[in-house]
């Protein structure tokens, strides 16, 4: 397994989100995970991302703690592409800093036409703000920008929901081009059903705390 989630908890205060989570996800693995609205499928991937603490148990990635391991390792391993793709740019960045600062942080200059190419984004869309792109453009910015890293894993919350059928589509493409030739794990936080089966290999379903 190259990332294994141990009996995982969360809570909120008192409220009781993440009970004994248990499951791993394989090399190159397209895994969707779905649940009601509030189940905690966001905050799962929070934990997992390092973004939120876990009350218990344990992430591993390739059988290393993750709490233990350095940030810049960690953030190569795994990328977490935010829902909102709005508040998750900086606004005051053109999309071509957006994705260089990514480029001269990894030294992965080389990438950003792959990346582009990939996420279906015109060159022409470089000088441009994040608030100046449509919803699906963003989105797929976003995923861009988490390709630019080259992670191992990474975790996409909902980055379809806000779009139409057309651009949930193009960009469950883009996601599934990018695992089958990087053999990169992605793990596809998601309300729809049908996108779910067409694209994903298995799909995890979250309730009530546990994954059933
Ligand atoms: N930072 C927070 N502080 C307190 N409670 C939170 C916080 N984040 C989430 N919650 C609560 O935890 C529960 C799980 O939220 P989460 O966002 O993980 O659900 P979700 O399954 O991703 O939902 P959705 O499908 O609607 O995006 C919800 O009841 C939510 O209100």
């Amino acid at each position: 397994m190259l990332l294994e989630v141990l009996e995982l908890s969360k809570s909120y205060g008192t409220q009781k989100v993440l009970e004994r989570v248990n499951f791993g996800l394989k090399r190159g693995e397209l895994v969707a995970l779905m649940g009601p609205s509030g189940c905690g499928k966001s905050t799962l991937a929070k934990c997992i991302a390092r973004l939120e603490p876990f009350s218990g148990g344990q992430v591993l990635y390739e059988q290393q703690d993750i709490l233990q391991m350095e940030q810049k390792p960690f953030r190569q391993a795994l990328q977490y592409v935010f829902q909102d793709q709005l508040n998750a740019l900086n606004p005051a960045k053109k999309v071509r800093d957006l994705l260089g600062s990514v480029c001269r942080r990894f030294q992965t200059h080389a990438l950003l036409n792959e990346a582009l190419e990939f996420a279906k984004l015109s060159p022409k869309l470089l000088g441009r703000y994040p608030r100046e792109l449509s919803g699906g453009e963003r989105q797929r910015l976003g995923i861009a920008r988490a390709m630019l890293v080259c992670p191992e894993i990474l975790l996409l919350d909902e980055t379809t929901s806000a779009l139409d059928k057309k651009l949930k589509h193009e960009v469950m493409q883009v996601a599934r081009t990018y695992q089958q030739e990087k053999q990169t794990t992605i793990l596809f936080i998601t309300h729809d059903q049908a996108l779910a089966k067409e694209y994903c290999e298995r799909v995890m379903q979250l309730k009530g705390g546990h994954l059933l």
